[in-house]
């Protein structure tokens, strides 16, 4: 593949490309990694640091201290959302974006070069982006999913002690979900009501025999897509990540009581993969009753299913019975907000977007567009996703002091709020307000958490 040229952009003189072959990554020492700061929260105003901006500080502090200066990230900064707009387009009125096909309008958000950039260079790290609601474009964030075939969004969501979470079985998280990236109603077949595609679907679906009884004329109708092969390559990835980390259970959760030919297919799509190719490695919850007298055989990764709503309840009730999920589209979206709220917010909730040859990592959080440009917003999920980066350069040693020096920032916080009120807490407003005695108001700013980050770093 030749190096693409760019309308604005300028590739980086110096770093080394990451390369995907033969279902093989092969990764540098210096490898470019293109950086999508965001919107809102992820965006630096003025000289207000973002949360990306103070997340890639303090990965860079790690990958210098666990390798002093033979490895280094080599960040390509491609725009996206607002400043996308603002660079490529800066003359674009409201209301001539308005008139531009969706294409071109996604175009004025997501520019070829930043497409361009992720296309060649393969991975990315980005900041949340905002998505116009009930019309405009479709959210970018999911353009770049279904663009660049990334079919496994894998968010894990586990505890850090002396976060002082709200649920008292916080302790007891620690989930992977994996959730299907490329289908469900995010595919984006929507009609909208009284078009006249959307006529002619209401007419076809009077022809299949639909009355008014189920589907009212003026209905707006959204399709939802679920393919065995797109599950089959998704619940893949989440056994795999099962039996790679020797975790001890893989849960389909589904809403096929409901929707039985979309998500009661992708549960018996995952049992039949989960059986066709990973037989030696695992164990269904109905065979460990009927076989195994109720207990799983050690060893063995047991496979079951949970019908969504139920799930939703379990993960509160019963977390440690859950390790990795696997789910589609809609589910994996309001199930990972939800299981990283049990672990004191989806300020640390972390996640990625895999495919085969190209990995994009980002927060399961949005913009959160009151704390723009406020220094307010916690970087960690935004760091924790570069720790995942990390991870997958395998560079594991670089990883492994984000993740102890977040531990230890949170440990002295929950040391200083049990010596009493008033004490100096280095952790964001969200953190902050869960300790008895603080408020959000004791909360440190972004840059001064990921400063005392760097500084357990420093330490170790
Ligand atoms: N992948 C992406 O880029 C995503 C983009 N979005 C987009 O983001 C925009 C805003 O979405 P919204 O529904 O408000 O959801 P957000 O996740 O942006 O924010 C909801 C709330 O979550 C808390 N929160 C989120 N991020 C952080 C953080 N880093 N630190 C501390 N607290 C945080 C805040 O809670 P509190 O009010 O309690 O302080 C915030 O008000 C929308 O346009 C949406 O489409 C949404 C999700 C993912
Ligand atoms: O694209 C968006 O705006 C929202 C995406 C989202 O909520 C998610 O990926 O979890
Ligand atoms: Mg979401």
């Amino acid at each position: 593949m030749t190096a693409p040229t760019y309308d604005k952009l300028t590739a980086p003189t110096s770093g080394t490309r990451v390369t995907y072959d033969g279902g093989k990554w092969t990764i540098p020492n210096d490898p470019i990694v293109v950086l999508l700061k965001g919107d809102g929260i992820g965006a630096d105003v003025g000289n207000v640091p973002g949360i990306t901006t103070a997340a890639v500080k303090v990965l860079d502090a790690a990958v210098k201290k666990a390798y002093g200066g033979t490895k280094k990230v080599v960040w390509f900064e491609a725009e996206a959302g607002d400043e996308a707009r603002k660079r490529y387009c800066p003359d674009l009125t409201d209301d001539a974006l308005k008139a531009l096909p969706e294409d071109g309008q996604r175009a004025a958000y997501l520019p070829d070069d930043t497409l361009k950039a992720f296309d060649y260079y393969k991975v990315g790290l980005k900041g949340p982006l905002t998505t116009p609601i009930g019309g405009g474009f479709r959210s970018i964030n999911v353009y770049l999913r279904f663009k660049f075939d990334l079919y496994g969004c894998v968010r894990p969501v586990r505890y850090y002690q002396g976060v002082d979470a709200p649920n008292r079985n916080a302790n007891k998280v620690d989930m992977c979900i994996f959730r299907e990236n490329t289908e469900d109603v995010y595919c984006g077949i929507e009609f909208k009501s009284g078009t006249d595609k959307q006529k002619k679907l209401v007419a076809f679906l009077r022809e299949m025999g639909y009355g008014p009884d189920v589907l009212l004329d003026s209905a707006g109708i959204g399709i939802k897509p679920i393919s065995p092969e797109r599950t089959r390559r998704l619940v893949r990835m989440a056994i795999q990540y099962a039996v790679d980390k020797k975790l001890p259970s893989v849960t389909l959760c589904h809403k096929g009581n409901i929707m039985k030919f979309t998500e009661g297919a992708f549960k018996d799509w995952g049992y039949e993969l989960a059986k066709a190719e990973f037989r030696d490695h695992i164990v269904t919850e109905d065979e460990v009753y009927k076989d195994h007298g109720g207990k799983a055989p050690a060893g063995k990764i047991v496979v079951k299913d949970r019908i969504a709503d139920s799930m939703f309840q379990q993960i509160q009730l019963r977390p440690d019975e859950y390790s990795v999920i696997a789910t589609p589209n809609l589910n994996g979206d309001y199930l990972s907000d939800a299981v990283a709220a049990l672990t004191g917010g989806i300020g640390l909730a972390a996640g990625a977007n895999i495919g085969d040859g190209a990995a994009m990592f980002e927060a399961t959080h949005g913009t959160a567009p009151k704390y723009t440009g406020k220094n307010r917003a916690n970087p960690g999920a935004v760091l924790l996703s570069g720790a995942l980066l990390l991870e997958f350069l395998q560079w594991f040693e670089a990883a492994n002091l984000v993740n102890k020096a977040v531990e230890a920032t949170f440990a002295e916080a929950d040391a200083t709020a049990k010596a009493g009120p008033g004490g100096k807490l280095y952790v964001t407003y969200d953190i902050a307000r869960q300790f008895p005695g603080y408020g959000e108001g004791a909360g440190a700013s972004s840059t001064e958490f990921a400063d005392r980050i760097i500084h357990h770093i420093g330490k170790m």
